[in-house]
């Protein structure tokens, strides 16, 4: 059965960040993850989730200057020791917080740097980093995301993130593989699922509702089925239970209580998994 992850980087906007992981174990989540953990001590995170009894799931490597545009450093030729030490500071916190995912951010095409020398440059990068992954026996994740939110992005389709997989050839690199850009870019999700989660290369998955980025209870997607359809998919390639993280913006913002008052498609997932026949 799928195991659902709280990303505290988006929900319980109304509460301090440290006090979300209380707050997503009440809610009956199996874990955490977040975007950027890096302005809390680690000791700090790590005592919270061990408080809570829930164990972190993923966290991204630093990603440049977030608040002026920038979404990642990969695959930014001349940051390459930017990225190399961010990649060694998100290792010490997965390390304090016995987190075994990270996900790293290729970046946007930089105005007058040929796409060409910024993807040979993402393929040093990203070699590098999964061997320290590796060495820290963790995960490293690359997640294509879509071009109406990030315009410019350097990792764009499913096809694209499991080509760099192969051709790396890094067991420890997989793909995050998020149903919500998925829609957006490409849309035909039950095949791409189908397609791509028997080959093992997908190490996470998020999802949110589409067009809006809120829960996942309306809009294009079908999270029940879509849950089954994974969870299936994942028993039959006798996988370890899928992490599905809820990474979107509570309908009701920061209304006090406002997450917790839209997980009804929390309980609607957990009662379609429950029902299903068993393989
Ligand atoms: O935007 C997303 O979907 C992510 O998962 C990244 O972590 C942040 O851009
Ligand atoms: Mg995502």
């Amino acid at each position: 059965m799928p195991r659902f992850a709280a990303n505290l980087s988006l929900l319980y906007p109304d509460l301090s960040f440290p006090q979300r992981i209380a707050a997503a174990a009440a809610d009956g989540f199996d874990g955490v993850e977040c975007q950027f953990p890096y302005d809390w001590p680690a000791a700090e995170l790590a005592a919270r989730a061990t408080e809570s009894g829930l164990p972190w799931v993923l966290i991204n490597t630093p990603a440049g200057d977030w608040q002026h545009g920038e979404r990642g450093l990969a695959a930014l030729p001349g940051r390459e020791a930017e990225f190399r030490r961010g990649v060694d500071t998100a290792l010490a916190y997965a390390h304090t917080l016995g987190c075994r995912r990270l996900h790293v951010l290729a970046g946007l095409q930089p105005p007058g740097v040929d796409r060409s020398r910024c993807l040979a440059t993402y393929a040093d990068n990203l070699a590098w980093a999964a061997r320290q992954a590796a060495d820290a026996q963790a995960t490293l994740l690359i997640e294509p995301l879509n071009a109406r939110d990030v315009p410019g992005y350097l990792l764009r389709t499913q096809a694209e993130a499991h080509r760099w997989v192969q051709t790396l050839g890094i067991p420890q690199l997989k793909v995050q593989m998020d149903l919500y850009h998925c829609q957006i870019s490409e849309g035909d999700l039950t095949r791409r699922l189908q397609h791509d989660l028997p080959t093992g290369r997908v190490g996470h998955l998020q999802i949110a509702g589409v067009p809006d980025r809120h829960e996942p209870d309306d809009g294009e997607l079908n999270a029940p089925y879509l849950f089954t359809l994974i969870d299936t998919l994942a028993a039959t390639a006798g996988q370890a239970s899928p992490w599905i993280g809820a990474e979107y913006l509570p309908r009701r913002g920061t209304e006090p209580g406002g997450t917790s008052a839209g997980l009804g498609w929390l309980r609607a997932a957990r009662e379609a998994l429950a029902s299903r026949p068993v393989l």
